[in-house]
């Protein structure tokens, strides 16, 4: 049998980090970002009706996504970032819902379904229970705008994109609290590992 295992928290939250340590632990590994890419991938029909919706502003001489260009679009109107999320969202889960069924053809024992919008896009219902990573309000946009050079006010309007924390915790089965070391975000991991494993 193969235990699905949802992934989800705030932009910056810490889910590429507890994911790579699931991925050291043997599981297998679908992640929603790198999905993402694969269906605006140039010749694509995702790419297509992008352009279609917003123009060629959107699109580099080389034929590739401006993934600058659609992240403005994205997290700055919350009307475009739902065109966008309806173009996108049912072939990045298409996509996902396939690589969970090549991994229990498989028999693998772990899979991760790492979706910043598990919530938002209703796929907690691919899950056998839901793992949500969270950090304080201001660690997360110190650690965002670090990571991405952004300024306070861009890092806060990607986190006012996604769904708000209270909500996300509520719908939790399993909370990581990821504000310290990566160590002591990796023993609440294992601590949940042994229970869903067990
Ligand atoms: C906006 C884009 C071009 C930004 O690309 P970029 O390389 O800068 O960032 P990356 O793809 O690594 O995403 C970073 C984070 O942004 C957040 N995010 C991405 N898309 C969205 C969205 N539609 N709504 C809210 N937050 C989002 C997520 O937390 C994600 O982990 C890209 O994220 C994208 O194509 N988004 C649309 C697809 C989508 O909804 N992806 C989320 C997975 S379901
Ligand atoms: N416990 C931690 N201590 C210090 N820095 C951390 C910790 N966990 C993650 N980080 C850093 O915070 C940033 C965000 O972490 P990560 O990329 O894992 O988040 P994410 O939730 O996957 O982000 P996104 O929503 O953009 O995909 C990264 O720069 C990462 O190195």
């Amino acid at each position: 049998m193969t235990y699905v295992l949802g992934l989800t928290g705030g932009i910056a939250s810490g889910k590429s980090t507890v994911s790579n340590y699931l991925y050291e632990q043997g599981a297998v590994i679908v992640d929603a970002d790198v999905v993402a890419r694969q269906v605006v991938e140039p010749g694509t029909a995702g790419l297509k009706q992008l352009a279609d919706k917003f123009g060629t502003e959107i699109i580099v001489e080389d034929g590739s996504l401006d993934r600058g260009a659609l992240g403005q679009i994205i997290f700055n109107d919350q009307e475009k970032r739902a065109l966008v999320n309806d173009i996108l969202h049912p072939l990045i889960k298409e996509e996902m819902l396939a690589q969970v069924r090549a991994a229990e053809q498989k028999d693998v024992t772990l899979v991760i379904l790492d979706i910043p919008l598990l919530f938002e896009s209703h796929c907690e219902r691919f899950c056998d229970s839901v793992l949500v990573v969270e950090i304080d309000p201001q660690v997360q946009l110190e650690r965002l705008m670090s990571r991405n050079n952004l300024t306070e006010a861009e890092a806060q309007a990607r986190v006012d994109s996604q769904m708000d924390p209270a909500t996300r915790h509520r719908l939790a089965d399993f909370v990581v609290d990821n504000n310290h070391e990566p160590a002591e975000t990796f023993k609440q991991v294992d601590q949940i590992l042994e229970e869903i494993l067990k």
